[in-house]
């Protein structure tokens, strides 16, 4: 997979160079290209930003750097346009599992209230472009929120994780949040670790990390288990 990114901060995608994701592309496994929108300009002032029509609070991103920008780093190779913004579609699991399958991602990072409309509606005809949206809070821009989808997508690439059978387990992949985690020491100020994780009765283990996870669920995610599907729940699990 081929990851790019534009923005006017491109130091804020640093941290995609460390750590997993940084093996990640040292492997070969991914690679990550971030261009600064201003290569792209071409007044002494570097002006990205505009007034809003209509009127309107703070500033507009202007359409033709954006599409300098974009023509220049998309090129001729198809790749899935996502834009990162509070308007859009929530990104979930389900989400990052679907572009995990895409040879390219290319990234468009806004800035001030956003980018004017007619780059997604151009760029529309020539491929998939996502609006997307990873919660209901406003940031400052769409950097922060790409560094979230990119974790949440490289992560599931194969020869990424160490273990790779986690990626499946995950939380939200089979409907539920998961339940608590313990290592050693077996007691730790008071606190036991829970005796059926000790016990070596795999069936049981699994009944009580499934029992927890369906309890987590239900108090703090109540919307999670109204959409799961019919048959998602066994009888235990109802029984619960
Ligand atoms: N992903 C993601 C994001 C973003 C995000 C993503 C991309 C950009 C580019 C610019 N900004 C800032 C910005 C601030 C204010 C406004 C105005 N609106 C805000 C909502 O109420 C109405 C008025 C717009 C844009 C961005 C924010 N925020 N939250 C998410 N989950």
């Amino acid at each position: 997979m081929r990851i790019d990114v534009v923005t006017i901060f491109p130091g804020y995608l640093a941290p995609l160079r460390e750590a997993l994701l940084g093996r990640a592309i040292e492997a070969g496994l991914v690679e990550l290209g971030v261009h600064d929108l201003r290569d792209w300009t071409h007044d002494v002032h570097q002006a990205v930003d505009d007034s809003p029509y209509g009127g309107g609070p703070g500033m507009v991103m202007r359409p033709q750097v954006w599409g300098e920008a974009l023509d220049a780093v998309l090129g001729e190779e198809p790749a899935r346009l996502v834009v990162p913004t509070p308007a859009g579609r929530p990104f979930t699991q389900a989400t990052a599992q679907a572009w995990a399958a895409e040879e390219r991602l290319v990234f468009a990072c806004g800035r001030y209230e956003g980018i004017d409309q007619r780059v997604v509606d151009a760029y529309a005809d020539r491929g998939p472009v996502d609006e997307v949206s990873i919660g209901d809070y406003v940031l400052v821009g769409g950097e922060v929120a790409v560094l979230v989808m990119v974790e949440a997508v490289v992560r599931l690439l194969p020869g990424v994780l160490g273990n790779p059978v986690s990626a499946q387990e995950d939380s939200f992949s089979d409907g539920l949040l998961e339940g608590p985690a313990y290592t050693r020491p077996v007691s730790w100020r008071g606190l036991d670790v829970p005796d059926v994780l000790r016990s070596g009765n795999h069936a049981a283990i699994a009944r009580w990390r499934r029992d927890r996870a369906l309890e987590r669920t239900a108090a703090r995610r109540p919307d999670l288990l109204d959409a799961l599907p019919p048959d998602a729940l066994d009888r235990a699990d109802r029984a619960f």
